[in-house]
């Protein structure tokens, strides 16, 4: 081949790929050693390590590539938290993600390690971070999915709900899978009266209990523990929400759905938001990507292809079903709308 071939492909997504990861690796740095709460106001790198004892070299280098990344601003040699690290990244504030993004990172990375040698059928290498193998500790995800459903994500998707030309009239609803449960909180704190009930796995009902007494909704809002494939969902619901909650059911989809259905009141709505895969599961890659190394790690999940819930409705019985595709904080999901 000669040096001046032209070549009409371009290898620039191959080392954007391959140079992401430090982005990364210096933002999950900075969470773990409480960086941004030294930042709010501006400070220097010097006087960062004379009030911390931090070693002065890596200091630097870790401020200056946070300032390239913008998650930090640097003027006239201090540098300060940008609005988005302030906002999500100093401990203690109620839409805090540092650790909710490390619990993140380590699902979405932590199960590709040794891929090769698994690829190879040899032995996987040892190393800190193995990932997920077996199902995933939601309990111990509670308080950062509380965080992240108040850093933006119950604004997204309230929305939703308040848009459907039914909601004034729902008296109660079911939140399938809710986790702490503060998007049932937002959507019963929408209403004047509905009632709400946030069913999820009995570890998580501490948490969910507490976030609903600090909301001063425990006359509204009750936490039901159990497994949605085995227990009674309760009965009388006007609304059974569900977002990123059904990938647990297993191949039992039609299952699931026919539960819910028979837990609607007649004129019921089962509102679900979850990934809708197209071009033969590998789109949006926003959602296939980072659910690769849960599905490596562990046989607990399945991804959904688009309009496969939306059948599964039809299916179960439901007299119309209306789908859109929403964008949300985590790329492009589908909104699946049955009616009873
Ligand atoms: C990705 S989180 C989504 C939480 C919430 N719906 C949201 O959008 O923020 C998935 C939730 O499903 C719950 N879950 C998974 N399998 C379940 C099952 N078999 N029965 C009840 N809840 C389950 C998990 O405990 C977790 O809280």
């Amino acid at each position: 081949m000669s040096i001046l071939e032209p070549i009409e492909e371009s290898p620039r997504s191959l080392y954007q790929a391959v140079y992401a990861p430090v982005k990364a690796e210096i933002i999950l740095a900075g969470i773990k050693v409480g960086l941004f709460s030294h930042l709010q106001e501006p400070i220097s790198a010097a006087a960062l390590v004379d009030k911390l004892g931090w070693e002065p070299r890596a200091t630097e280098i870790l401020l200056n590539g946070l300032a390239s990344a913008d998650i930090l601003l640097k003027q006239n040699g201090l540098f300060s938290n940008s609005l988005e690290a302030s906002r999500f990244l100093v401990p203690g504030r109620p839409t805090y993600l540092g650790d909710h993004l490390l619990n993140t990172h380590r699902m979405v990375t932590g199960g590709l390690v040794g891929l090769p040698e698994r690829l190879r059928n040899d032995t996987p290498p040892q190393t800190q971070q193995t990932g997920q193998s077996g199902p995933t500790d939601w309990s111990a995800m509670a308080e950062g999915m509380a965080n992240s459903a108040r850093a933006g994500r119950v604004q997204m998707v309230l929305p939703l709900v308040l848009g459907l030309p039914e909601f004034t009239t729902f008296r109660k609803m079911l939140d399938l899978g809710g986790g702490p449960g503060l998007l049932c909180i937002a959507m019963v704190q929408a209403h004047p009266s509905m009632r709400g009930v946030v069913f999820d796995n009995p570890a998580v009902g501490d948490q969910a209990r507490q976030y609903i007494q600090e909301h001063g909704l425990t006359d509204r809002v009750t936490f039901l523990g159990g497994d949605y494939m085995s227990d009674s969902l309760g009965s009388g619901y006007d609304l059974v929400w569900a977002s990123a909650s059904l990938n647990y059911c297993g191949e039992r989809l039609d299952e699931l759905v026919a539960k819910v259905y028979n837990a609607l009141e007649h004129g019921g709505v089962f509102a679900v938001l979850q990934e809708g895969l197209t071009h033969e599961g590998t789109k949006p890659s926003e959602m296939v990507l980072p659910m690769l190394a849960w599905r490596l790690g562990s046989d607990e999940g399945i991804n959904f292809a688009q309009g496969q819930i939306a059948q599964a409705m039809l299916e179960a019985g439901f007299r119309s079903v209306r789908s859109r595709t929403v964008q949300t904080l985590h790329g492009p999901m589908d909104f699946d709308v049955a009616r009873k």
